[in-house]
């Protein structure tokens, strides 16, 4: 098993990388450990991975690191585990990933297995798989401007700081999205893989994961009260049901203009507008609990 770790990832902490590595070892799991040395160098390592055999390939990180790391593996075989070391770590929360070093452990040296169909994003800055979310409008702008120490001190609660820092700085420019062909406007538009938004805190509960298609969440109403809204509403799951907010199926969507705004991709900066969003070409096998 090879294990992909982002040194750079969430609070750095890795206590929990070794606790998970140590029991693997005691299920007799032979593991080799990799560091990315770059952005980017997850899809790199995963590859070369699976191009030397490898029936599973651990991305240890965040929801970026997942995507780097699916990105190097879609149509290899090669199956994903996950160890959650990032800030958000939407992805475990969605699948349930044990908090526990041996209950994880124990899931990525076992056989069950769900599929994880990724999304392909495109921008100015090339195309690559996400596996969770693509946002454009006030939450990639919160994520392009936070300061990355700050989020390593802070964690999630950096988010929350940058929100409010932000709220009155952005614009809130009107955002021209194609979705099946059907044109829309809105302030910000999230399109999601998964069902889960920001950490544990539910979105959009038509999305299926394991299935081609996204679910497209519109918030229409822009402005520092409609956004301040959004992030309180975020933490009680009520996010979904705002007024003004719209959810949508896809099974393709651009985003047209306005050129050059902030996009990002599970949590992580992803160039600028304008977008196009489409199926990966096939799945990957999440290693998950029963
Ligand atoms: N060695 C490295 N040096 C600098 N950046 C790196 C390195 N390895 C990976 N990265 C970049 O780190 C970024 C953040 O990683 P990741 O998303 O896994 O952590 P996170 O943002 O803390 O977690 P989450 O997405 O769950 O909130 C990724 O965009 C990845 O490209």
């Amino acid at each position: 098993m090879f294990v992909i770790h982002n040194p750079t990832a969430g609070r750095r902490n890795t206590r929990r990388l070794i606790a998970v590595i140590e029991a693997l070892k005691r299920l007799g799991a032979p593991v080799t450990l990799m560091e990315t040395r770059y952005g980017g160098h997850a899809t790199l390592l995963a590859r070369e991975a699976a191009a030397s055999g490898a029936d599973m390939v651990v991305a240890a990180g965040g929801d970026g690191t997942i995507a780097e790391t699916v990105a190097g593996l879609v149509g290899t075989g090669a199956r994903l585990g996950v160890i959650p070391l990032g800030t958000a770590n939407v992805l475990a929360h969605e699948f349930g990933l044990p908090e526990n070093a041996a209950a994880l452990a124990a899931i990525l040296h076992g056989r069950h297995d769900t599929p994880l169909w990724p999304g392909m994003l495109t921008t100015n800055a090339g195309s690559k798989p996400f596996i969770q979310m693509v946002g454009a409008g006030f939450d990639a702008h919160v994520v392009h401007t936070i300061d990355l120490r700050l989020k390593r001190q802070l964690g999630r609660s950096a988010y929350v700081y940058q929100t409010l820092r932000e709220l009155r700085r952005y614009h809130y420019p009107q955002i021209v999205v194609t979705v099946d062909g059907v044109e829309h406007e809105a302030a910000s538009v999230i399109v999601s893989k998964g069902r889960l938004y920001g950490g544990p805190y539910m979105l959009a509960p038509i999305a299926r994961p394991g299935e081609r298609g996204f679910a497209v969440t519109l918030f229409r109403d822009g402005g520092p009260l409609a956004a301040l809204r959004a992030g309180a509403a975020l933490p009680r799951g009520r996010l979904g049901r705002l007024p003004g907010v719209t959810l949508l199926q896809a099974s393709r969507l651009d985003i047209t203009a306005p050129a050059g705004l902030p996009v990002q991709a599970d949590g992580d900066p992803a160039g600028l507008l304008p977008l196009s969003v489409h199926d990966a070409s096939e799945p990957v096998l999440l290693a998950v609990g029963r």
